[in-house]
Parts: structure tokens; sequence; C-alpha cells
């Protein structure tokens, strides 16, 4: 069955798998890989003779169903390619469409929600404009292009990069919009994509974006909630309500401190929990 439309911010993004729009068998495969969303890729992982074949691969995989959202990572305007990407854009299966190095709020038209790439110096100047743009759902971050343009060097702990994939989070969170880290891109080492997904759950990101049917789990162990929060937060709204029903203003759980915001923390909690079972 294909995903109903739930809206972008109320449902898991742990991990969005990329698959190229050019690989058939991957996007067969993809279908039942657990991510929580994936993005047929006519751009960067499809090489300019096979961007046609690419673009009606991805066409025949959107008539068949598919248990999750799928969204269409078009060619960027300027390209021989953006004006037939985006006569696919509209199909009726899409979830959404992700445009590339987005520097300013996209005037792209029609129903789907726009997910906007920031991998440019000036899509990170212009990530807050360009998330309170309406049918803006989320922004993603494009490592490997900021990288690249930022001339920085490769750094375990990404810190070259980390001021900008913080101003994606600020951006987004500012808005009400979904946040997406960026992916990593040593599909054969488990513990650099651990301490990555890791960090980029710290730094606010909603999920991670993944390249490899391999990181799948690492991105949703990372960014979903677990049975031990799940359990405090239950925990925590209940010494919430005992000392509100006592009269008292704020409580304290655990020896620490609770407020509103702490209780709306917990109940956020909750309800992604009851997203991420399906
Ligand atoms: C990274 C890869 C090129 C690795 O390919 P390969 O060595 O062939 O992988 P495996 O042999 O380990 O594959 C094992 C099986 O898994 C399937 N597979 C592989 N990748 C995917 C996938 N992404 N989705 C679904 N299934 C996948 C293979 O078909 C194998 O299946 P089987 O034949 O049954 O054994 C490759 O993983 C790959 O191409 N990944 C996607 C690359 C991509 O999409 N790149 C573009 C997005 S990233 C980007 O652009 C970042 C951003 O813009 C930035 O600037 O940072
Ligand atoms: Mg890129």
């Amino acid at each position: 069955m294909t995903a109903e439309p739930l809206p972008a911010a109320a449902r898991p993004w742990r991990s969005v798998l990329y698959v190229p729009g050019d690989k058939p068998r991957a996007i067969e495969k993809a279908r039942a890989l657990g991510a929580d969303a994936v993005i047929l890729d006519l751009e960067d992982a499809v090489a300019p003779e096979h961007k046609a074949g690419a673009r009606e691969q991805a066409r025949a995989a959107l008539a068949q169903p598919w248990p999750v959202p799928v969204l269409l990572r078009l060619n960027a305007p300027g390209t021989p390619w953006h004006g037939d990407d985006l006569a696919l854009a509209a199909h009726p299966a899409l979830a959404g469409v992700v445009l590339p190095k987005v520097e300013a709020p996209p005037t792209l038209a029609g129903p789907k929600p726009l997910w906007a790439m920031i991998e440019t110096p000036l899509g990170v100047l212009g990530a807050p404009a360009i998330a309170a743009a309406p049918g803006v759902a989320g922004l993603i971050a494009g490592a490997n292009d900021l990288a690249h343009a930022l001339r920085t060097r490769p750094h375990a702990g990404r810190e070259p990069l980390l001021h900008a994939l913080s101003a994606v989070v600020l951006a987004t969170r500012a808005y009400g919009k979904v946040p997406l880290d960026a992916v990593y891109n040593d599909v054969r080492d488990p513990e650099g994509l651990a301490r990555e997904c890791a960090q980029g759950r710290a730094l606010g990101f909603a999920g991670k974006t993944v390249i490899h049917p391999g990181q799948i789990e690492a991105a949703n162990a990372a960014y979903g909630v677990s049975e031990a929060e799940t359990e405090r937060a239950r925990a925590l709204l209940a010494a919430w309500n005992e000392a509100r029903a006592a009269g008292q203003s704020v409580a304290t759980f655990q020896g620490a401190l609770v407020e509103q915001m702490h209780v709306d923390e917990a109940q956020e909690t909750l309800a992604l929990w009851a997203a991420q079972q399906g």
C-alpha cells in the first residue's frame, strides 16, 4: 500500500535512503529495507548518459506501491535535465520533491512538499528564508558539495562543517520543518557511521540520509525512540500530572526540575514512538 500523507513533521525520518535512479535492482530492494523514506535520485548518483533512462526507471518504480514515502531528487534548474525531471515531479505517487543546491526560497509551484538541499555557502546563508518558504517540508544537508565549496579538509568529527550543519538545524527548527543530516560516504565503516549518527542527533537533526542498505539500522537506532526513552517520558508525565493536581506550578522528576517544555518534549517522544510503530 502506498503510504498515506502524514504531515512531514509528524512522521519519523530516522533513515532516508538515496537510491540511484539508474539502478533498478537497488530500487526494487529499497521497498523493503526498513528505511523511513526513500529518495529516488536523478542527480549526482546518475551519470549524464543515464539521466533519461533513470527518469524512466523512476517512473516505472512509482507505478508500483511503496510502503514508505518516496521523494524524487531532481537535477537543478539550469541543467539540461531539469525540465523533464519537473514533469515527473508531479507524479501522484511521490510524497515530495528534493531540490539540490538551493540558495533562495524555491519558486517551484505545486502540491508536493519540497525538501531543499543546503550544500553551498549561499545555501547556508539563505537557510532561514528557504526553511520559512511555504511548501518547504524540510532541509537536507549536503556535506559532500558543501565540503568541496568551502575547501574544507576531511575531518572525522566534521568540525569544519559544524557551523553549517548547525545553521541548517537552526533554520529548520525555527520554522517547524524537518532537518535531515548529510550522508556518510564510507559504507564499510559502521563505527564512524554510528559516531556521526549520534553527533547528528545531538546537533538536533531528525534523521540521516544514507546511501547503502547497511547504513539504515544505525540511523534508525540513533534517531529512533527507545523503550527506555518512552518509559522515562511516561514517568515524567506522571510526576508532572501529580504535581499539577497538587496545585504546584512545576515538578521534579528524578531530582531534576520539570517545566512545561519538558512535558512537551515527553509528549513528542511518545508521539514519535507511536509513529515509529507504523
Ligand atoms: C555506495 C554504492 C556505490 C556501493 O555499491 P556496491 O559496492 O555495489 O554495494 P554492495 O555491493 O554492498 O550492495 C549490496 C546490495 O545492496 C544493494 N544496494 C546498494 N546500495 C543501495 C541503495 N542505495 N539502495 C538500495 N539497495 C542498494 C545492491 O544492489 C546490492 O544488492 P544485491 O545485488 O541484491 O546484492 C551504492 O550503495 C550506491 O550507489 N549508493 C547510493 C549512492 C547515491 O545515491 N549517491 C547520491 C546521493 S548522496 C549525495 O549526493 C550527497 C549530497 O548531495 C552531498 O553533496 O553530500
Ligand atoms: Mg550534493
